[in-house]
């Protein structure tokens, strides 16, 4: 049996109290986060770590002390395996290689190893491709794997059509029970980027409104649409409109919001706290009616029906049937 590791790549987040200083010191000195030369962008990672310690960690408190997004990931990993590894002569394992905390993406290339793996598929737990998160995942692999073992990687699936129906699913279970869709509005709400990034050809917003044509085209439920962005952090200009000015415009005009995390695909805290908690928060001191707040896709089967079919296309496999007739639908 061939062995093919899937590595699943994802921010990550501190896992204890005393790793969120040094969690957010990685992700700032990232350069596909701070476009400065080394060693300026050390010198603000420092800055910016030092400085928002203590509110970080506030939020974090919320989850426990740390953050979800390695169980939640393991639990992708684990379902993910469970149904790749129904393909006859393959066996599939699958690792996590988070880019600012562990599991680091070393860990996971030297686990991969320790394991035997003959090939290996790069999987972004990104639908949408960014600079800032996909590319600096995978340039970080690159550099770090030394093996010979071929490397699939798969860039995005804004479209891919079981992330479409997992969130369509999704949907219509949160507002099957809204007598008139009319009070409601949905809110697709994406993390931010700055306006540079986009600027400087990074497809990540075209995409985030890829997949929401796709969503609301298979969802078929008459109920009004609008894309935000949330999470904005420090002085740039940041792509819009904000997630946080959007509710508060949606309850003044008397409609509640049914918020759709949209580019992220597990919980964590800018689902649990930013749009649980904070958000949620200011819709009701405007006076909203209802607040709903769409799961992420987390283990959806369809999801992970969809991840593995990325799986398979991307090492030559042909995809389930199921796949080919969804597309030509
Ligand atoms: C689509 C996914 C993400 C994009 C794009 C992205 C860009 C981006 N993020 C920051 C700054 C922060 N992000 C933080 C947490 C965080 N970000 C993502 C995803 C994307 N980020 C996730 C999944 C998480 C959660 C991790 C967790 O611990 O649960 C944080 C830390 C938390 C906080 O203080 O808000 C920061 C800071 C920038 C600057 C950026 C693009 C330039
Ligand atoms: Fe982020
Ligand atoms: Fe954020």
């Amino acid at each position: 049996m061939k062995k093919v590791a899937v590595i699943l790549f994802n921010l990550g987040g501190p896992l204890t109290q005393a790793d969120v200083k040094p969690f957010l010191y990685n992700l700032f000195s990232d350069k596909f986060i701070i476009a400065l030369p080394t060693p300026f962008r050390q010198i603000i990672a420092k800055l910016i770590s030092t400085r928002r310690e203590a509110s970080a960690q506030a939020n974090y408190r919320y989850m426990g002390g740390g953050s979800p997004i390695v169980k939640e990931t393991e639990a992708q990993a684990r379902a993910l395996e469970a149904h790749l590894n129904t393909t006859p002569d393959i066996e599939f394992k699958a690792f996590i290689g988070m880019r600012y905390w562990h599991p680091f993406i070393n860990e996971a290339i030297a686990a991969l190893e320790a394991w035997g793996a003959e090939e290996i598929v790069a999987l972004p737990l990104y639908p949408q491709y960014s600079t800032t998160t996909t590319q600096s995942s995978f340039e970080t692999f690159k550099k770090a794997y030394k093996g010979t073992a071929p490397v699939h990687f798969i860039e995005d699936y804004p479209v891919n059509p079981w992330f479409v129906s997992a969130y369509a699913v999704l949907i219509r279970k949160a507002v099957a029970h809204i007598e008139n869709l009319d009070d409601y509005r949905l809110l697709f709400s994406a993390h931010g980027l700055p306006e540079k990034v986009i600027l400087g050809g990074d497809p990540y917003q075209r995409q985030v409104e890829a997949s929401v044509a796709a969503i609301m085209a298979t969802l078929n439920v008459p109920i009004e649409h609008v894309i935000c962005y949330q999470s904005r952090v420090g002085p740039l200009k940041w792509i819009g409109p904000a997630t946080d000015e959007t509710i508060l415009e949606t309850a003044k005009s008397g409609k509640s919001p049914v918020i759709v995390p949209i580019a992220f695909v597990s919980e964590h805290i800018e689902t649990l706290v930013e749009l649980d908690i904070e958000y949620k928060h200011l819709a009701e001191e405007a006076g909203t009616k209802d607040y709903i707040r769409v799961p992420t896709v987390s283990v959806e089967p369809d999801f992970i029906r969809g991840l593995a079919e990325e799986v398979l296309t991307a090492i030559g496999y042909a995809a389930h049937t199921e796949v080919k007739e969804a597309i030509a639908r």
